[in-house]
């Protein structure tokens, strides 16, 4: 225990003035990850802080980061504060943040020598980029940015075929193994116009990342931490452009004018601006939703900062150098509008966002729950997942997971009740991409869907995930469609040329698109795709039968898919109508693949062996459908198997709803409550809860919150 937790506080000093000290204090106690700001909070209370005295924890108990921030001000004074802050974070070994805090202080003195106009554009940015809404966010509910944003895998190379293949297809382990590769090769955003290894600076840079990958976020954060002093300190000004929105809608404008837009100020001091053309930063977020041709000859180009043209004249000039030419651009693009770019911009420097690694995804839910208790629960449940897991690495799937999750921890029954499944989630993710679509657009999506599914499935039959132009176009995908959104675009080297390719985000996407080209009704489409897969379902669950694995999410997710409400969902956003016809041959095929040729040797074939029939009608979550493809058996099987958290809930819910239930064989199963953490090897004991069969007494089973439903009269073995 610290020194001064014997001392007598001093009493706290008051009436320093809080206002920029607060901010500074604020932003750093934002940008430190959960298991940082509890050391810190702990220290202040705690520590030895050379004999300051600490607040007294029952203060900071429970602070978030704006109480801790209104807390130390009140205790210790705005300067005061800072001391502290800098004090403890040294003490707990978060030395970058001391070094940032120390320097942005210092900075502050400079602040006050910078016109005021450019003073002022600061504050109105950090006023406007500080909080964010959420897409389901109610009149009024915002949430801090720093707060909420997780760091992001960026990375500044490009990946060859096979690496690409690798990232698409891997799952679970391999995976986060990929990611933790790629994240030890990452670069961070303070460095994106930092000279390169050959001493060369380069002004144009160009983040990728597919769709829900965090560019707006990040081009957020980037005018958040530029209006702190955190980066890109070689810039005077920061214009922010965001394709999709507003700044772009008016067909005749100046540069002046998109830069007038950017600022708070109706009339800013623009000379003054435009004075020192290589201070300016302009970032160009969400390149790929502009609709313009951008091959227009240089003759119709312009150069003049205060001439009015077509916008799409003024962004075409800016991006080929005509106009501002020493200022730099920071553009972010999906990938599938690479080709486009590639013909007005000259990038000097890529780099690609990949999204969260297992270590940002737990942070991430953590900043999102505030409250350790339900983040932990919330993470074990879809770390178990590994699909749902695996597809966290996308940021808006970790937002979808966690919304949802929270709404349903909030209900009694937690998370083992109403589940949302791997399919639901999926869905959601799916009409979040669709909702960002222009109104435009939407009229064509029913016949674009339905063509992506068809080469979905071709892909899955196929065992192919990245796919050529001529494939792409064979399906008449265009690629100036709504595609953008759900393939991505890369551009592989061949031989002496550069070749395009595309692929679906992940293989488990692809797959979710090749399960619902089962259940589209046709709808007369005006052109005929080529011949792909027959949309019989039969043949595709005869190959999962010899296969194995290889069709087994596909199959997931037709199950998944034929619920109602899935149906429905989809049915409304998308526009196109989904069958339930092939519930027949799906519920036949799950009772017939229970007759293993073991089963059939052991003249054993009332059990249900597999735990993946569980999983299928987990997904469906049809109680009387369950009732019914269980009808014929009486027992369950499984044995050997390790059972994580998620794969509880998948069996309860079967034994659940199974009528006809007598008895359940677990032998040499383990029952494992919280899977390992990461890189730790073994567990501490009595950390894990695993539950060796030896040990698994039908007490224990009962405990077990997923297995909770268990008839007690049930004949259980273990061994
Ligand atoms: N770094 C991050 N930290 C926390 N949440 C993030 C982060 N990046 C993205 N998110 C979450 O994911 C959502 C989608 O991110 P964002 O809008 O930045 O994606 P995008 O790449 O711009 O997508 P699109 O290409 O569809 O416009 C955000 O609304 C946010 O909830």
């Amino acid at each position: 225990m610290g020194q001064c937790s014997g001392k007598k506080s001093q009493a706290p000093r008051r009436g320093s003035p809080p206002g920029a000290a607060g901010e500074l204090l604020l932003h750093t106690l934002e940008d430190l990850s959960q298991l940082e700001f509890k050391k810190f909070r702990d220290a202040l209370a705690h520590g030895d802080l050379g004999g300051r005295s600490c607040i007294p924890w029952g203060r900071l108990e429970k602070a978030d980061w704006m109480d801790t921030k209104n807390i130390m001000l009140d205790f210790y004074g705005g300067e005061g504060a800072l001391d502290m802050a800098i004090t403890v974070l040294e003490r707990i070994q978060v030395r970058n943040a001391a070094a940032r805090l120390r320097e942005s202080r210092q900075r502050g003195g400079k602040a006050e020598g910078l016109p005021d106009f450019q003073r002022n554009y600061k504050k109105a940015i950090l006023q406007a980029y500080s909080r964010m809404k959420d897409q389901n966010a109610r009149v009024g509910d915002t949430v801090s940015l720093s707060a909420r944003y997780s760091k992001l895998v960026i990375v500044n190379k490009h990946r060859d075929k096979e690496e690409r293949e690798d990232e698409i297809v891997a799952m679970g382990r391999r995976h986060a193994e990929i990611m933790k590769e790629q994240a030890s090769a990452s670069i961070v955003v303070s460095d994106l116009f930092k000279p390169g290894p050959d001493g060369w600076t380069p002004k144009v840079v160009v983040l990728l990342g597919a769709a829900g990958m965090g560019k707006t976020m990040t081009a957020r954060k980037i005018m958040l931490d530029w209006a702190s002093d955190k980066v890109f300190a070689e810039f005077d000004y920061v214009f922010y452009i965001h394709c999709r929105e507003g700044n772009l809608l008016t067909s005749q404008a100046s540069m002046a004018d998109l830069i007038t837009q950017c600022c708070p100020d109706s009339s800013p001091p623009l000379a003054e601006m435009l004075g020192q053309p290589e201070k300016l930063l302009f970032l160009i977020d969400g390149f790929d939703e502009l609709r313009f041709s951008f091959d227009r000859p240089q003759s119709e180009l312009c150069s003049q900062p205060f001439e009015k043209r077509p916008v799409e004249i003024i962004l075409s000039s800016l991006f080929r150098r005509r106009l501002l030419p020493e200022s730099s651009l920071l553009v972010t693009t999906r990938p599938a509008a690479l080709r486009t770019l590639g013909k007005c911009l000259d990038c000097e420097r890529y780099a690609e966002i990949l999204g969260f690694s297992e270590v940002e995804r737990k942070e991430y839910f953590h900043k999102f729950f505030e409250n350790a208790e339900q983040a932990a629960a919330a993470f074990q449940f879809v770390r178990g997942n590994e699909t749902l897991f695996t597809m966290c690495q996308v940021p808006i799937v970790c937002w979808i997971v966690c919304t949802v999750m929270k709404q349903q921890l909030g209900r009694s029954g937690g998370l083992a009740c109403s589940p949302k499944t791997t399919t639901g989630i999926y869905v959601l993710y799916l009409l979040a991409l669709l909702r960002s679509l222009s109104g435009r657009l939407k009229p064509s999506m029913p016949g674009v869907l339905r063509r992506l599914c068809c080469l979905a499935a071709d892909g899955v039959w196929r065992q192919k995930v990245l796919f050529e132009e001529k494939e792409v176009q064979g399906y008449a995908l265009d690629q100036r469609e709504a595609l953008p959104l759900l393939l991505n675009e890369y551009l592989f080297q061949k031989d002496i040329f550069c070749v395009s390719t595309y692929s679906f985000i992940h293989l488990s996407f692809q797959e979710f698109f090749a399960a619902l080209f089962y259940l589209l009704e046709e709808e007369g489409e005006a052109e005929k795709p080529p011949a792909g897969p027959t949309r019989d379902v039969k043949a595709l669950l005869e190959s999962y039968g010899s296969s194995r694995n290889y069709f087994m999410l596909t199959v997931r997710f037709l199950f998944g898919l034929l619920n109602a409400e899935r149906r429905r969902e989809l049915e409304e956003e998308m526009g196109c109508k989904i069958s339930p016809r092939i519930t027949q041959e799906l519920l036949a095929w799950l009772q017939n693949s229970q007759q293993t040729a073991l089963a059939l040797l052991m003249k054993e074939t009332a059990a249900i062996r597999e735990l993946e029939v569980c999983h299928c009608l987990y997904e469906l979550q049809d109680e009387r459908f369950v009732a019914t493809a269980l009808d014929p058996f009486t027992g369950v099987c499984l044995r050997g198997l390790n059972l994580n958290r998620f794969d509880q809930i998948v069996l309860a819910f079967s034994v659940k709803n199974f009528p006809t239930l007598e008895w359940l064989d677990f032998g040499h199963c383990s029952f494992l409550w919280d899977p390992p953490e990461d890189g730790t090897g073994q567990q501490p004991a009595g950390q894990a809860n695993r539950l060796e069969k030896s040990g698994l007494k039908e007490e224990t089973l009962q405990k077990l919150a997923a297995l909770r439903e268990v008839k007690p009269n049930l004949n259980i073995g273990y061994l």
